[in-house]
């Protein structure tokens, strides 16, 4: 499946009116199997950007479109910054939710288990949400994502509130997972390491509402070793004096 916006604009409109235009004519296409980051400053417009990709916001102008068709609520898969898994729920129930809201869908209790025992989770089927730790709640909250069968996926910075160490645990996990299952993936970081290790492709967001890509050159598959490697860095370093300019 690709994900293609053809000039997007978006404005919040605040209680005097004034407009704050947060989408200028941004053009991305994101192909069939591709692992895509947006990065960039806080405020220029990711998160509004994967919601206007999910159908929650409407573009003021331009179009988005998966395989050339009208995007619509409910075509993507969306994780949220926070998890929002229900509090009352337990593991297995919040997984299996895209079952009971999602038409046609019909998620067997073997398959959740079967996903909870692949991401480690299956003793804490029966478990609320607090009773386990923010990674593990980030596992369950991204298998729920999978569930609901959207071969584009768009996670907004899954790994945000994780230790170092878990973080890097996730991301050769969330890549195997993308491997197997040849999904399209739009992802949102503020971590310029992780956006080299996971990604084929970088998409900057700045200040001024432009936008550049730069591709990601790092032999798949990506292995533990690479999360270390100099190129990794170097190719971090390029980034980090791209985005200096819109940071300085
Ligand atoms: N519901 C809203 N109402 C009004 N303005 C909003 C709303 N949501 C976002 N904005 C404004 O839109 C701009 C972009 O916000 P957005 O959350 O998309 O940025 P971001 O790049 O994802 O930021 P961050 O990296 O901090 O998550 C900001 O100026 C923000 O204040």
């Amino acid at each position: 499946m690709t994900l293609e916006l053809k000039d997007v604009c978006y404005s919040f409109v605040n209680e005097k009116k004034e407009r704050n235009q947060v989408v200028a004519g941004l053009n991305l296409t994101v192909c069939q199997g591709e692992f895509v980051s947006m990065i960039g400053k806080s405020g220029t417009g990711k998160s509004t950007i994967l919601r206007l990709i999910t159908g929650l916001l409407h573009p003021e102008k331009g179009t988005i479109s998966v395989n050339g068709k009208s995007v619509e609520l409910g075509d993507v898969g969306y994780m949220p910054q926070r998890d929002l898994l229900l509090p009352w729920r337990t593991i297995i129930d919040n997984i299996m939710i895209a079952g009971e809201v999602q038409k046609g869908l019909t998620i067997t209790k073997e398959k959740a288990r079967g996903w909870l025992d692949r991401v480690g989770l299956l003793e804490y089927e029966n478990a609320l949400p607090k009773e386990l730790s923010g990674g593990m709640r980030q596992r369950a909250a991204f298998v729920r994502t999978l569930l609901t069968g959207k071969e584009i996926l768009l996670l907004d910075e899954p790994f945000g509130a994780l230790d170092a160490l878990t973080k890097k645990e996730m991301q050769t996990w969330l890549l195997s997972i993308w491997q197997e299952l040849d999904q399209t993936v739009l992802f949102i970081t503020h971590d310029l390491e992780e956006a080299v290790y996971m990604s084929d492709r970088i998409v900057l967001l700045s200040s001024n509402r432009s936008l550049e890509e730069i591709s990601v050159d790092l032999p798949r598959p990506r292995t533990k070793e690479m999360q270390h490697s100099t190129e990794l860095v170097r190719q971090r370093q390029e980034l980090e004096k791209k985005i200096a300019y819109d940071y300085g």
